[in-house]
């Protein structure tokens, strides 16, 4: 049930904790050494791999300036851990370095990993600086192939947010963290109870610690081999398990939603390419299951028909709405229920390139006895010759990162059947649009886009970054072990990741084009070139950008928007996850640093990164 109980932490040296190693040779006079830890019998490989986590001697000071000191930690911490793949352990807690140079520490680490091969080790960090030298283990800590320790006193939410970016194990709890309440029970603050439910939902471990002198939450192998239940029951930090036990209990079910998307969380998956590949069957599907994403094209078209049709000629006036892109037919079916909900009479042409969907177009317009008002067009909107021209145009062609799946260049082709005051489905507001471009360069038309207009007042749809830390989804696209897995957009269900600055605009795209000879903007283009300013919060510390998240935000019709830029998102919507953009080499970033990137695209600053996918080498999308 509860991940708290599911793993007990072995103290691997515990057997004898003066042993030194420089201590037995002295004395041993040849003879055998004593045993440094207790038989592996006292649990079946089964339990020691899935329920024990080692805790490695604490006395361990591998920078200690002592070389006596220093080579017995050496030597301990080896034994230790081969003590500990000899168990078959999941992972070990390494002690936390001693001073405030951890050169040896990370040597002797380094080396050793080179040799594991199953185990993780936990290295323990304090989520606050101490002010002493020392890394006071017991004050509060994450264990990460980290564990933290958690301060009484928690530092701003900013600076806890870069840690659910890294790959954090455990978050160790001091005792002295907990308040006391009337009853005489102990518990954690409004802000400790929400930081540890956030690590819950990052199936981060909690491991409650206390300080010398009272019991600790470990228990000793031997010990737990031979207690009984009312035994265990009595352990001093009890009281301190249930009460986190309460906290994890109490947290609100995931939402159907999220349920949906658990088994998606942080796995890299490669962009649709609709229009160069042909969608199969399960992703329609998939589409189609999202009821959010049709209830706001609904909306949008309604609204369009009753502003194109007064009440008084709805009886005598069609519309020629056109689906470009209709797949199976949802939006078909969409614009139809709006149809009816508006009283507007409607006449529909349905075009789509996918002939394997044409065919599934057909069988729904029968079914559904549609004949008399769709008609449905097997052919690239790019190339068809439409018989009339479109008072509504609709599309889905939406990416995670807007144009991504070429909506720009699909509906340029489209726009030739458009009538001139026709409407298209994501739309531009035309008026406000020609306002802003007509005095302005481009470039300065995507800043104002950008910078001074509220989105929704803005073009029909625009594409977001933000930079990220994200250790898991970084170390999946190195796992490649190749440039162009690094030079690759990824779909992806971001979850372990923190947002470290807010959102900016990046493209902005607009339908139909302008068609002012006189304006300086090059309305046929859409190639695009930006630069942006991250300023990373000051209460953030230092951090690592591991690359960026991308989203797009669409406007369908006048207050009718769709997206999954996080601050507007369209709720209960899961037809797109965002996108990520990894960076070849991580970025360090220092507390109040500003990150430069241009797209597309590198970083400039604070460091320069190698030109990402130069000419599209490694990822394009294909016409
Ligand atoms: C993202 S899917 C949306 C399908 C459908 N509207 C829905 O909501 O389920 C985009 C569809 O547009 C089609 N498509 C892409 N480019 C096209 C083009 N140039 N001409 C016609 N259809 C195109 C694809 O084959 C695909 O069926």
């Amino acid at each position: 049930m509860l991940q708290l109980a599911a793993v007990i932490s072995y103290v691997i040296g515990q057997r004898n904790p003066s042993y030194r190693p420089s201590l037995v040779q002295k004395n041993s006079l040849g003879s055998a050494s004593p045993p440094f830890a207790g038989s592996d019998l006292v649990l079946s490989p089964s339990q020691w791999s899935s329920h024990v986590v080692g805790k490695i001697s604490s006395w361990i000071d591998l920078d200690s300036e002592d070389e006596t000191v220093r080579l017995d930690s050496e030597t301990t911490l080896r034994q230790e851990l081969a003590w500990a793949s000899h168990l078959s352990l999941q992972a070990c807690l390494l002690p936390a370095p001693k001073g405030t140079s951890c050169a040896n520490y990370a040597r002797c680490v380094n080396q050793i990993l080179q040799d594991l091969s199953n185990m993780q080790l936990w290295l323990r960090i304090s989520l606050v600086v101490p002010d002493d030298d020392s890394m006071d283990a017991n004050s509060a800590t994450l264990v990460s192939k980290y564990a933290r320790n958690m301060p009484s006193t928690l530092p701003s939410a900013s600076s806890l947010g870069r840690w659910f970016g890294e790959s954090v194990r455990a978050a160790i709890v001091n005792t002295d963290s907990f308040l006391t309440n009337g009853r005489g029970y102990p518990c954690l603050s409004k802000r400790h109870q929400m930081l540890i439910t956030r690590f819950f939902n990052h199936n981060i471990q909690i491991i409650i610690s206390a300080n010398s002198g009272t019991p600790k939450a470990s228990v000793d192998a031997n010990d737990f081999h031979n207690r009984s239940v009312a035994d265990s029951q009595r352990h001093p930090l009890r009281l301190y398990l249930d009460y986190v036990g309460h906290l994890y209990q109490k947290m609100d079910p995931l939402p159907e939603q999220e349920r949906f998307e658990l088994g998606y969380r942080d796995y890299l998956q490669s962009p649709l390419q609709p229009l160069m590949d042909n969608l199969e069957a399960r992703t329609y599907e998939t589409f189609e299951k999202d009821a959010m994403k049709y209830i706001q094209y609904q909306r949008a078209v309604s609204k369009a028909m009753l502003d194109m049709i007064p009440d008084e000629e709805a009886s005598t006036k069609t519309i020629v709405l056109m689906v470009v892109g209709a797949g199976r037919g949802p939006l078909v079916r969409a614009s139809l229920q709006a149809s009816e909900e508006t009283g507007r009479k409607l006449k529909v042409y349905a075009v789509e390139k996918n002939p394997n969907a044409v065919v599934t177009l057909h069988a729904l317009v029968k079914l559904e006895g549609w004949e008399d008002i769709v008609t449905i067009v097997s052919s690239d909107m790019r190339y068809w010759n439409a018989p009339e021209k479109a008072d509504i145009l609709v599309s889905e062609l939406l990416g995670s990162f807007g144009d991504n799946e070429l909506s720009p260049e699909c509906l340029d082709g489209a726009q030739r059947f458009l009538k001139p005051e026709g409407i298209s489905i994501p739309s531009s507001l035309p008026g406000k649009m020609k306002d802003l471009r007509n005095p302005f360069s481009k470039a300065t038309l995507l800043s104002l886009c950008s910078d001074s207009m509220n989105m929704h007042d803005s073009g029909m749809y625009t594409s977001f970054i933000q930079p990220v830390t994200a250790s898991k989804l970084y170390n999946d696209v190195k796992a490649h072990k190749d440039v162009s897995h690094f030079e690759t957009a990824y779909v992806v269900k971001i979850h372990n990741a923190a947002r470290l600055a807010p959102c900016q605009s990046v493209f902005t795209f607009t339908h139909p084009k302008s068609v002012d000879s006189e304006s300086p903007v090059d309305s046929e283009s859409n190639q695009r070139y930006k630069k942006l300013h991250f300023t990373i919060p000051n209460d953030t510390g230092s951090a690592m950008v591991h690359g960026f998240a991308g989203y797009f935000d669409a406007v369908l019709y006048k207050d009718v928007h769709l997206g999954i830029e996080p601050s507007t998102a369209t709720p209960n919507m899961f037809s797109w996850f965002s996108i990520f953009f990894p960076l070849r080499t991580p970025i360090y970033l220092k507390p109040g640093s500003t990150l430069e990137v241009w797209y597309e695209w590198c970083v400039t600053s604070p460091s320069e990164s190698p030109i990402h996918n130069s000419n599209g080498r490694s990822y394009w999308v294909g016409l």
